[in-house]
Parts: C-alpha cells; sequence; structure tokens
C-alpha cells in the first residue's frame, strides 16, 4: 500500500499460502452444488439440513455463555475480570475466532496512511467504548501512550513463529504493525498503537479484529493460562 515508484511492492504470501494444506479452511461441501433431480431432492435438502445442524453444533459449544445470575453490562456480557477470563478461554479454544458482529464491521475496514497531521490519538473514553468491539484485548497505558494488548498461548516455540507470521502478514497487508512478543517459548504477546500520534487510532481497532479472525486452528494451547512477563 505505501508504493515506492519504481520500486516492486513486497508482498507476504496470503496467510493461508503459509500454512499446510490440511491447516487451510476448505469451503464446507454444500448440499446445494448438486443438482436436485425430482428423485432426490428430498434427499438434497435433508441432507443439506443435516450439514448446517452440524455446523451449528460444532460452533456452539465454543461461544461464550453468560450465565443468568450475572451483572449485566454493555454487549449483554459481565466486565468482571473473572468472566472476561473465562470467555478469553472459551475464545482461546475455538477453532475460528469470529468474535462478535461488531469485530466483524471493524474487521472489514482497512487502515488508513497514520502518518497524517490529520490523526490523532483517542481519549481514554472512546478508547474504551471501542474496545468492547474486539474480545480479549485491553488497554495497557506505557507512560502517557495507550496501547491495545493482548496475550495467547501456544502448543510450542514453533506454532508461536507460525501465529506471528499469520499476523504480520494481515499488518503488512493494512501497512499497520503490530509489536509482537513470543515469551517464555509459548506465549504470544501483542501490542498495537500508533507510533506517530503515540496512542490509539482506528487502525489499531481494525487490525486487532482482523488478528480475531486468524484461523489459529491448531497454534493454541489447551491449557490457556498466559503467564505475566
Ligand atoms: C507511513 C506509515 O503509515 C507509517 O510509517 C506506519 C507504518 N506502520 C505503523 N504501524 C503502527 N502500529 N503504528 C504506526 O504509527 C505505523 N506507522
Amino acid at each position: 500500500r505505501y508504493h515506492t515508484p519504481g520500486k516492486p511492492t513486497r508482498r507476504l504470501p496470503a496467510a493461508s499460502a503459509l500454512l499446510p494444506p490440511n491447516r487451510v479452511a476448505k469451503p464446507t461441501a454444500s448440499a446445494a452444488a448438486v443438482p436436485p433431480s425430482p428423485m432426490t431432492r428430498g434427499v438434497d435438502m435433508a441432507h443439506a439440513r443435516l450439514l448446517l445442524a452440524r455446523s451449528y453444533a460444532m460452533a456452539a459449544p465454543s461461544w461464550p455463555t453468560v450465565s443468568k445470575n450475572l451483572p449485566l453490562l454493555g454487549h449483554g456480557r459481565s466486565h468482571h475480570p473473572m468472566y472476561a477470563r473465562q470467555d478469553e478461554i472459551k475464545m482461546s479454544s475455538r477453532r475460528w475466532c469470529h468474535g462478535s458482529p461488531d469485530n466483524q464491521e471493524l474487521a472489514k475496514k482497512s487502515c488508513v496512511p497514520c502518518n497524517s497531521k490529520d490523526i490523532h490519538a483517542m481519549p481514554e473514553d472512546s478508547a474504551k467504548k471501542m474496545l468492547e468491539q474486539v474480545a480479549g484485548w485491553e488497554l495497557a497505558a506505557e507512560g502517557d501512550i495507550l496501547k491495545l494488548h493482548r496475550a495467547w498461548k501456544v502448543k510450542n516455540f514453533v506454532k508461536g513463529l507460525e501465529f506471528l507470521q499469520l499476523v504480520a502478514s494481515v499488518a503488512e497487508e493494512e501497512g499497520h504493525h503490530p509489536d509482537l512478543h513470543l515469551v517464555g517459548w509459548n506465549n504470544v504477546k501483542i501490542d498495537v498503537w500508533t507510533h506517530s500520534v503515540r496512542g490509539l487510532t482506528d487502525n489499531d481497532f481494525i487490525l486487532a479484529a482482523k488478528i480475531n479472525n486468524l484461523n489459529l486452528e491448531g497454534l493454541l494451547s489447551k491449557k490457556a493460562t498466559v503467564q505475566n512477563f
């Protein structure tokens, strides 16, 4: 996106190209792809319904649950750290972390060049509001600089590097680059912030939403506890 005239644009391979074939998500075979004959139409419909029910059932156990007894805030989820932690655990074990509809809205957007004089760091209360759209991320202050932070526990060191490579592809595509850490061999930690304004901009939330959408299947540890380093 930041193309210098006369210089070929350097692009990383698509994230899917970095994965072995058995890790690349394949579209589910759809019953609708087979033209129905009058004899088999009923069978095809039943098959389609079965496929739908199966994918629904596969996704359902990984959805965050909200207890009836909890005080609910904002988007219908308790903000108590204990329950945030439960959500974190459930979400890190998802095959696909699609996140909330808000996450998807953000993930559809693209980062804009952040060297313009018109871009300013957002105030903390706006950042807190935006945070509701990117599940699992938290605000971290470093001096007077506000950053987005998220941590994941991966299966091993090499899986951690694969994870970072996926993030690098998205970051390069967006021209917006997070600080990437692989700490204590299996903790991936990411900070996103906009250097030029010494704080947070929409770009940081867009990138966080896109990171939330990565296919982390096979990379994350089943034990979701993230140590503090
Ligand atoms: C010109 C270009 O927009 C800037 O150099 C970009 C590159 N990537 C960046 N990434 C991040 N996270 N913050 C920045 O301020 C930033 N600046």
